[in-house]
């Protein structure tokens, strides 16, 4: 079987919004006029998308997919969705990753909103080229010229109108086409009504007049044969004119702005032309980057069935009808059901059992993908978000995975059997889907731990836990995962002796304690000859090392980067045992590492905060306040960027201090850069809080 729909016909795509603005109205809006234009094999009328549509907004739920497949004028669109988090989690660069553009919607009346500059920004980070949706033109209070004046204001984007509103408020009737030249105004606002072309209304000429040449202007500029025949006195017919606002588009020179009311139905059509129009197909986005799996040398794959084939899962999510499902993005070549595929990522075999195609309010078994496909598979053993999935024969990883160390842990404790029931089921399938979260149980206390990225990643964690997973917990203080590691060479010559009645114990340890290359964690080595300590004890002096490795001498927390060699020792015919070299070497250990000077290690952020020029002088003055240190300072936009590294500890609560002192406007992100020494003023507090 061959391919619906030719690639360049494909728009992968995500709707982008601040919260409330109306990003669940519109991909519903987007979804019943896109299902109602196709019949999906089966015939559902209009009424029956209706139905369906009233169901799920009964029930409070609408798009839960987090990929949906829909058709509109025979082009292919799948809506990406976009996590309504805006953090640092790997899970939202993922997702924004697989897109090829973005529709990015704003509240008619708030503007450019304060998350809208997150949203926008992050946009711009990722290089997504987007059209802008003015929403909620209904609403009291909308103005459409503030909107588009507070995109040059807030954000330094390069609004450009394809359309203008018609009346404002409860008079909000429809647009006019800045491209066609024509009055666009729907029936009434029921759903699924339909619109007229009609001439400009006379009041709104001269404005129409002045912003379609604004477009024209703007548009000319990118291509020179269209700017001299503009210079001549020829405007660029409306096919012209798409071609170069799509040119626009792709090099980001401008952002396409567009109106409507979501709610009131209008608007929605012209709104999906445009996504159509304008955002760019896998073939405009080009070949993606990745790593031959043999030689490790880059390479590329062409968005083409006829490259390898190679997916990357970007999604996993639970499916109340058939399990765990992983959404892959196929960047090049094809796929059948059945196909073994290898995961690249981790070196394993997978089979493609079961293909899903996810609609609005349909799912399709599907034996074959192509390349620009989204794809939801159902059965995979193995496969983590951020994975590639490709030929065996000609494999390639997509993405070099780097996870950046947890550096933040909490401690969980489910109140009751089956909330721990709850918990465990609901802890793997988190780290599952989000590589950089792991779960680990305290040996001493026996209680779950929780380590992630960062203060806000696991809060997003914890709420996810109560909420979706329904587990009541008691949930501890987030704590910075300290270190500890060795500053100088130790030798250390231990007895373990207990030989007063019954069975003894006796074992001798000698053992050189020094400091590893950082990076290279802990390294036990025997230097044993001539059987001082006998093969049999070997893995007891292990045991006991490691023991004391996972639980510092300073404060409790891992020691890194140290070497251990067993020299010497000696044994007792009758009262040695594995246990008493385990016994003897921790405690020669312990005695090691008090001896090699140990310090206390902890986390430093690599922190970007994104702040409107006015907040400069306070942003940085607090940083410093922070033990943060400054690296440098650039403009992004009409926004500044600062750099600082500054430690983990010193960043709790940092995002409200942020939002305060800068009116909400300001935001930053945050990754694991390296562990430093912790000064020792500071490492004396440590001590007291957690020894
Ligand atoms: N007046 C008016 N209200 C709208 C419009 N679109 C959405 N709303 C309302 O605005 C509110 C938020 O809309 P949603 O679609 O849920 O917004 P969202 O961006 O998905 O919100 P989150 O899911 O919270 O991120 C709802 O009460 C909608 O009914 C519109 O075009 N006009």
């Amino acid at each position: 079987m061959a391919r619906s729909h030719p690639i360049e016909r494909y728009r992968n795509f995500g709707i982008m919004a601040h919260i409330d603005a109306g990003k669940t109205t519109t991909t519903e809006r987007i979804l019943f006029y896109t299902g109602k234009n196709h019949k999906l094999g089966e015939t559902h009328d209009g009424s029956a998308t209706m139905d369906w549509m009233t169901q799920e907004q009964e029930r409070g739920i609408t798009i839960t997919s987090a990929a949906t497949t829909c058709f509109w004028r025979d082009n292919r669109l799948n809506i990406i969705d976009t996590p309504g988090h805006v953090d640092f989690t790997i899970e939202v660069e993922r997702s924004l990753r697989v897109l090829d553009g973005a529709v990015c919607v704003l509240d008619g009346n708030q503007g450019v909103e304060p998350q809208t500059e997150t949203v926008w920004r992050q946009a711009d980070k990722y290089d997504v080229p987007r059209v802008v949706f003015v929403n909620k033109m209904d609403k009291i209070g909308a103005d459409f010229y503030r909107c588009v004046q507070d995109i040059i204001d807030r954000v330094a984007g390069k609004p450009v109108c394809l359309q203008i509103p018609i009346g404002a408020e409860s008079d909000f009737v429809g647009v006019i086409d800045l491209i066609k030249m024509k009055a666009i105004v729907w029936n009434g606002e029921a759903l699924g009504a339909s619109y007229e072309e009609k001439d400009i209304p006379a009041d709104l000429a001269d404005k129409a007049v002045e912003y379609r040449s604004k477009l024209v202007e703007a548009a000319v500029e990118m291509d020179d044969a269209a700017m001299e025949a503009y210079l001549e006195g020829t405007e660029p017919d409306a096919d012209t004119l798409r071609r170069l606002v799509r040119t626009a588009v792709q090099r980001r020179a401008f952002h396409p702005v567009l109106c409507g009311s979501a709610f009131k139905n209008k608007g929605v059509q012209p709104l999906l032309d445009a996504v159509v129009d304008f955002l760019p197909s896998p073939v405009d986005r080009g070949a993606v980057d990745g790593i031959d799996f043999k030689t490790e040398e880059p390479t590329t794959r062409n968005p083409s069935d006829a490259d390898p084939f190679s997916m990357l899962a970007f999604k996993i999510m639970d499916d109340p009808f058939v399990g765990t499902i992983t959404f892959c993005r196929i960047y090049s070549g094809k796929i059948e059901t059945g196909a073994s595929v290898l995961n690249s990522t981790r070196d394993k075999k997978e089979r493609v059992g079961r293909m899903l195609l996810m609609h609005a309010n349909n799912r399709e078994d599907i034996k074959e993908a192509y390349a620009g496909d989204i794809v939801a598979l159902a059965g995979l053993k193995d496969v983590r978000t951020g994975d590639t999935l490709c030929d065996p024969a000609q494999a390639v990883i997509l993405e070099r995975m780097e996870f950046p160390e947890p550096v933040i842990t909490i401690a969980i404790e489910p109140k009751s059997k089956a909330d721990q029931e709850k918990l465990g089921l609901a802890l793997s399938k988190l780290a599952n889907e989000d590589p950089s979260f792991r779960v680990s149980t305290d040996q001493e206390s026996g209680q779950t731990i929780l380590k992630g990225m960062g203060e806000l990643h696991l809060d997003i964690k914890v709420d996810i836990l109560k909420r979706t997973y329904k587990v009541d917990a008691n949930i501890g203080a987030p704590q910075v995962a300290y270190r500890e590691t060795l500053t100088k060479k130790a030798e250390v010559d231990y007895t373990h002796k207990k030989q007063t009645g019954g069975t003894g114990q006796f074992a001798r340890v000698k053992l050189v304690i020094e400091p590893n290359e950082t990076g290279k964690g802990f390294e036990f080595e025997s230097k044993i000859v001539g059987g001082a300590v006998p093969k049999e004890y070997i893995p007891g002096v292990e045991k006991g090392l490691n023991s004391v490795i996972g639980s510092g001498v300073l404060a409790g927390f891992p020691v890194v980067d140290v070497k251990v060699s067993l020299i010497d020792g000696a044994f007792h015919e009758v009262d040695s045992s594995a246990l008493a070299f385990e016994i003897a070497s921790r405690a020669a250990l312990r005695e090691g590492l008090q001896k090699g000077g140990s310090v206390l290690l902890e986390p430093i952020m690599k922190v970007e905060v994104v702040t409107p020029e006015d907040y400069t002088g306070s942003v940085i003055g607090d940083l410093n306040s922070r033990r943060g240190q400054i690296q440098g300072q650039d403009m992004r936009g009409n926004a500044v960027v600062i750099n600082a590294m500054v430690p983990l500890a010193n960043m709790f609560g940092y995002v409200n201090q942020l939002r305060s002192f800068s009116q909400g406007r300001a935001n930053y992100t945050m990754q694991f850069d390296h562990y430093e020494q912790v000064p020792s003023a500071v490492a004396a507090e440590v001590q007291a809080k957690y020894a």
